[in-house]
């Protein structure tokens, strides 16, 4: 279990965290959403220590996690832009990723589930940027940690990789994991989330349920909900 409490970050003068009080329980997927900006990645960073925060505590399992970095190796952690060295084939990447976590990796299912075969002798400089976001997805879902954060994990699928990843998810949920997601894409959220967090000007707006969402801002479906929230923050 994940407590943050007033957690505080400015980055100069732009206060983008501004007071966050969050509980996130085991066994759910929630999506933290949010306008761009709004400082989705800087909370994911902030969870995982490579933000540290201007003020307010993390605690993860009862224990804060300020200067206390071993429970990063029960993340595993998709960033929004991976930055592949370009002349790695992509073989050589997910071994240097299997030692470098010195954890048991079960690649080789992953690989199947999408279809990436015949991309393993490839250099990674040359694939396209759907295909960077299958290994990339693959180098997060291999080592079986119980917590799992993906930032924007759609970004560049085509259907077919889109369709495998939701079952992923909805296989690692049913383990018992939590997981953590960011996206812009809607109807991906409305389909897997268990709970959705929304952050607005550095506050949390909402926290709870997609059908809690509508009654509260009186709307039939997911969408217009989200809508209202934005065009109301931005009024
Ligand atoms: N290292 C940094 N240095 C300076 N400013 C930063 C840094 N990281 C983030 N910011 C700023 O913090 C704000 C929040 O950024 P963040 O990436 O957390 O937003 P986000 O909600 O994830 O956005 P998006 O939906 O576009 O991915 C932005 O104004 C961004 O420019």
């Amino acid at each position: 279990m994940i407590l943050i409490k007033d957690l505080k970050k400015k980055f100069g003068k732009n206060e983008v965290l501004k007071g966050i009080d969050l509980e996130i329980g085991e066994g759910r997927i929630i999506a933290v959403l949010g306008p761009n900006g709004s400082g989705k990645t800087t909370l994911i960073k902030s969870i995982l220590g490579m933000v540290i925060p201007d003020q307010g505590s993390i605690e993860m399992d009862g224990k804060p996690v300020k200067r206390n970095w071993n429970y990063r190796n029960n993340i595993d952690y998709l960033p929004q832009m991976a930055n592949f060295p370009g002349n790695l084939k992509v073989s050589e990447l997910i071994g240097m990723i299997t030692d470098l976590r010195s954890k048991p990796a079960d690649t080789e299912k992953l690989i199947q589930k999408f279809h990436l075969q015949p991309f393993l002798n490839k250099k990674l400089g040359n694939l396209s940027g759907g295909t960077k976001q299958k290994v990339n997805l693959v180098l997060t879902f291999m080592f079986d940690s119980p917590l799992i954060i993906l930032d924007e994990p759609t970004t560049g699928l085509d259907p077919i990789a889109h369709l495998i990843l939701k079952e992923l998810i909805a296989e690692e949920r049913k383990k018992g994991k939590t997981i953590l997601i960011t996206s812009h894409i809607m109807s991906f959220v409305e389909e897997i989330a268990e709970e959705i967090v929304f952050l607005l000007e550095g506050k949390i707006y909402f926290q709870g349920s997609i059908s809690q969402l509508n009654e509260e801002t009186h709307e039939k479906d997911f969408e217009h909900a989200i809508a209202k929230i934005l065009t109301s923050g931005y009024a």
